[in-house]
């Protein structure tokens, strides 16, 4: 009971009883009171109510205020001490002060209550002595008085603790009421035979029983029997070891008999007095344990993912240390798991791969990864796709394709990286396959057009940047159809890859040796013109070195221009279109020679080109025309022959002499057709002759047969065509083959001219003197006509050597029984030297010049003789 409702009581009854007292007094003795005496019991019937009232309704508010309490107070002792001084009851006050004392102390605060006290000790008193009192009889109601206020104020002191303790638990009670109700928490206490004694709503709500209902039905949990022995194990340790805890997951079957994953924690409070039993908290984890099994197949996925994947993937923390690793990565690096790498830094990995013939020390190695890896962390911006070879010795030759991200925490900030490396040696094998055929010759292997390009663009760079001179060499095999023809394309690889391994082999490995086209090989040097040319020379002689593949020798030249970096040369085709111009100009002065590149030569060729293109119409457009011009006897002077002349009469470049336009045919391959539809003309006019005059005998009409139609596979065959469709007698046509060509490929030639010579044509080596014979040949040549080439005609009776080199001749004509003619007789003095040495045939401007059909035939039907002296 609190203070408030001890004074309550205790405060009614005191007016009340002071009240009886008073009205017992006045009845038994028979006393009047006076007014005052009526009016102080009229007041305490006003405080009797006021208790009253207190007493039952208003229990706290207003009348128990302190300032109401201490004007009741003096009310209370003001009625007592004027009842005392009415003289009909002047024994009434002592006992009541007391009660007083001790009824108001209850519910003041103790310093005004021990004020109250000493006060109502010393009215007393004072009524006392005012009343007569001795000492003996005032004193005990002093003490009294002072005694009960005491206690009262001790009591109330009490009271107030017990009741804030009590309000203090109730609180705490409805406080652990409320959580227990709130919370989804199971909270359960069991005796020590595991019987419920308390247990919260929760437990209805996660497992579908409540309290009621399993302390009325018995009902005892029932556990997944997975669970069961572990859990029941721990539970009987729980309970047979005082203080002990535990921590359970286990499943429980729910009423509606699904299973609900639970977390268990107990305590044994056996020893506890107020529990006096086994607490436990039980949590519901169900949702908890699906996401952490979710989470679980998740990271198995995951951790599958990671681990079958073909590309080694990595995380490393802010400090550089490997987290996560998949297999491929562990492998990699010798790790037999994610654990053994975990902890690591790339410091650790690089020393344990490190070998003695890395080509980087392992510091440098860890410092470059570790230096990327930051620059990701810091700037936060991936590193993608770097691809590089590998770093160790060991893996130099493997190429690796490599990105890192930044990896982020929820506030953003950069915790680590991801790095995902992958092996792409194959990928790179193949792209470097592919750069590398689209720069080189698959023939060859020697770098092809378009690397040559661009090493040109970069040399011409270099070379202008440190004034270094730059020399190209433009290399192109002559007559190379021709061995192609015959030998198969086959056999021409063959030689064209022997050829690029000579050109290599005679060159130091600072020069740039290129295929540039079929035949054609392109040198880029630093060398100077001179030292070119000297190079020049060293391919040349290499490349007409006998080629034998399977028994068949064959012997290539090559002509060769030469180009040196000018200012003017803007951009490689500049210079390589100089060097092309002096190979052809090579080309045109015989082949087989080197020519270095003048700016003459540029026009040139420029009219060159627009003469090829003007030629190969030239036939189509009838603007070929033959003559003839006579060979004469030197015996006699009777007309034993003609030599057909070619002329182009062209609408653009006026006429044009053979020794013109026959070279750009060559190269252009014209001369192929030209070459055939002259020895049409010769054949069809000789033919035509032969029938008109049959008396003209063995007059021959001799035609220019080039190499390049020599070696034409259906040459041979369109010449048998046109002797037989023509009727002409093959022997009176002769065919003049070029010296120089003709030992362009003696080998060669002299097969194709066999096969001529069956069908009954006489040959002629041509030009005979400027080219460089080879003996052994000439002798194997199946001729029968040796021309003198004009240049020693003419410097006969001036030049003495000359007369020398023509006795010489015709001393190799007699040898070996061979017809000479005699080219470019101008003079009388020509005409008897060459008598004098036994030349048997004179052509040239003395006798005649070249002339038409018409006039080459009054020629012969008037049998006509040119005088000889
Ligand atoms: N075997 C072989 N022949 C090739 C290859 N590339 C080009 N050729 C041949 O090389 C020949 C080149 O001929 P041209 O340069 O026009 O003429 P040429 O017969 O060499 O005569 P000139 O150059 O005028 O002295 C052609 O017959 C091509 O078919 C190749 O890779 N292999």
């Amino acid at each position: 009971m609190a203070g408030s409702d001890i004074f309550r009581t205790a405060s009614l009854l005191l007016y009340a009883t002071l009240l009886f007292h008073i009205m017992l007094l006045v009845y038994a003795k028979h006393l009047s009171l006076t007014h005052v005496g009526m009016g102080t019991v009229v007041l305490l019937l006003v405080l009797l109510t006021i208790s009253f009232i207190r007493y039952f309704w208003l229990r706290t508010v207003i009348l128990l205020s302190e300032k109401f309490l201490l004007a009741e107070i003096l009310i209370a002792t003001c009625s007592i001490v004027v009842l005392a001084a009415q003289n009909t009851i002047p024994t009434l006050p002592m006992p009541w002060l007391i009660a007083i004392a001790g009824v108001f102390p209850l519910m003041l605060r103790h310093r005004i209550a021990m004020l109250c006290i000493a006060a109502l000790a010393l009215i007393g008193y004072r009524l006392n002595v005012y009343l007569g009192a001795t000492a003996s009889d005032w004193l005990p109601d002093l003490f009294a008085t002072i005694c009960i206020g005491w206690l009262s104020l001790l009591l109330a002191k009490t009271l107030n603790i017990n009741r804030i303790a009590l309000s203090q638990a109730r609180t705490n009670e409805r406080r652990f009421n409320a959580i227990a109700r709130v919370t989804r928490h199971i909270f359960i206490i069991t005796d020590a035979d595991y019987q419920i004694k308390f247990a919260n709503p929760a437990l209805q709500e996660v497992i579908g029983y409540s309290y009621e209902e399993i302390l009325h039905n018995a009902i005892k949990p029932i556990l997944h029997p997975d669970d069961e022995e572990e859990h029941k194990e721990k539970l009987r340790h729980l309970r047979n070891t005082p203080h002990s805890t535990i921590f359970s997951r286990h499943r429980t079957r729910h009423k509606d008999g699904h299973w609900v994953w639970l977390e268990t924690r107990g305590y044994n409070m056996l020893h506890d007095s107020a529990i006096n039993g086994l607490v436990f908290s039980i949590e519901d984890i169900t949702l908890r344990k699906d996401v952490e099994l979710k989470l679980q197949e998740e990271t198995a996925m995951l951790r599958a993912v990671l681990d079958l994947n073909p590309s080694m993937i990595y995380v490393k923390d802010s400090e550089g240390r490997f987290t996560i690793s998949n297999q491929v990565f562990q492998r990699r690096f010798g790790y037999s798991s994610e654990d053994e790498l975990r902890g690591k830094t790339v410091y650790d990995i690089c020393l344990k791969m490190a070998n003695e013939n890395d080509k980087f020390s392992a510091r440098e190695i860890a410092d470059e990864i570790q230096q990327q890896d930051q620059q990701v962390m810091q700037t936060g911006i991936p590193l993608q796709d770097v691809e590089a070879p590998g770093f160790w010795h060991s893996d130099m030759h493997l190429w690796f394709h490599t990105s890192k991200y930044p990896l982020r925490d929820a506030r953003n900030n950069i915790i680590g990286i991801l790095g995902v490396t992958r092996d792409i040696t194959k990928r790179k094998m193949t792209e470097l396959q592919i750069e590398y055929q689209a720069m080189h010759d698959m023939l060859t292997d020697l770098p092809n057009r378009r690397y040559l390009v661009n090493t040109l663009a970069t040399a011409m760079e270099t070379s202008r940047q440190q004034q270094s001179s730059l020399t190209m060499l433009f290399c192109d095999l002559d007559f190379f159809k021709s061995v192609n023809d015959t030998h198969g394309h086959d056999f021409g690889d063959q030689c064209l890859l022997e050829i690029s391994k000579r050109i290599v082999a005679v060159l130091p490995e600072s020069d740039f040796v290129a295929r540039f086209g079929g035949n054609e090989f392109v040198i880029l040097t630093n060398s100077s013109l001179a030292e070119s040319s000297i190079k020049a020379k060293a391919i040349a002689r290499a490349v007409s070195e006998r080629l034998v593949f399977e028994n068949v020798a064959v012997k290539i030249q090559v002509s060769i221009g030469i180009a040196q970096l000018s200012p003017d040369h803007q951009v490689p085709a500049d210079l390589i279109r100089e060097a092309d111009a002096a190979m052809y100009q090579a080309k045109e002065r015989g082949r087989n020679r080197t020519e270095i590149y003048d700016a003459a030569l540029q026009s040139k060729s420029t009219k060159h080109a627009r003469m090829d293109v003007a030629l190969r119409f030239a036939l189509e457009r009838n603007e070929l025309s033959v003559a003839y011009q006579p060979k004469v006897s030197l015996v006699d002077g009777s007309v034993r022959g003609f030599e057909l002349l070619l002329r182009w009469n062209s609408p653009e470049y006026g006429m044009i002499s053979p020794n013109e336009f026959i070279p750009i045919a060559e190269t252009s391959g014209m001369v192929v057709p030209i070459g055939m539809w002259a020895m049409e003309q010769a054949c069809r006019q000789l033919a035509a002759w032969q029938a008109s005059y049959p008396a003209m005998g063995d007059i021959t009409v001799a035609v220019n047969v080039s190499m390049r139609q020599l070696l034409h596979t259906s040459f041979f065959t369109q010449v048998r065509e046109i002797l037989d469709s023509s009727g002409v007698v093959p022997h009176t046509i002769e065919l003049e083959l070029t010296e120089t060509s003709a030992m362009a490929n003696p080998l060669q030639t002299i097969e194709n001219l066999a096969l001529l010579k069956n069908l009954g044509l006489r040959l002629a080596l041509d030009d005979f003197g400027t080219g460089y014979s080879s003996l052994a040949y000439l002798q194997k040549l199946p001729i029968d006509i040796l021309k003198i080439d004009k240049t020693f005609v003419h410097g006969l009776g001036t030049k003495q050597s000359d007369r020398e080199i023509i006795r010489l001749m015709m001393a190799l004509a007699q040898t070996l029984n061979l017809q000479t003619v005699a080219e470019g007789v101008e003079t009388i003095m020509h005409i008897n030297e060459l008598q004098e040495m036994g030349c048997d045939l004179g052509q040239g401007f003395i006798f005649s010049p070249p002339l038409s059909a018409e006039e080459a035939e009054t020629l012969i039907c008037s049998s006509h003789q040119f005088p000889l002296v």
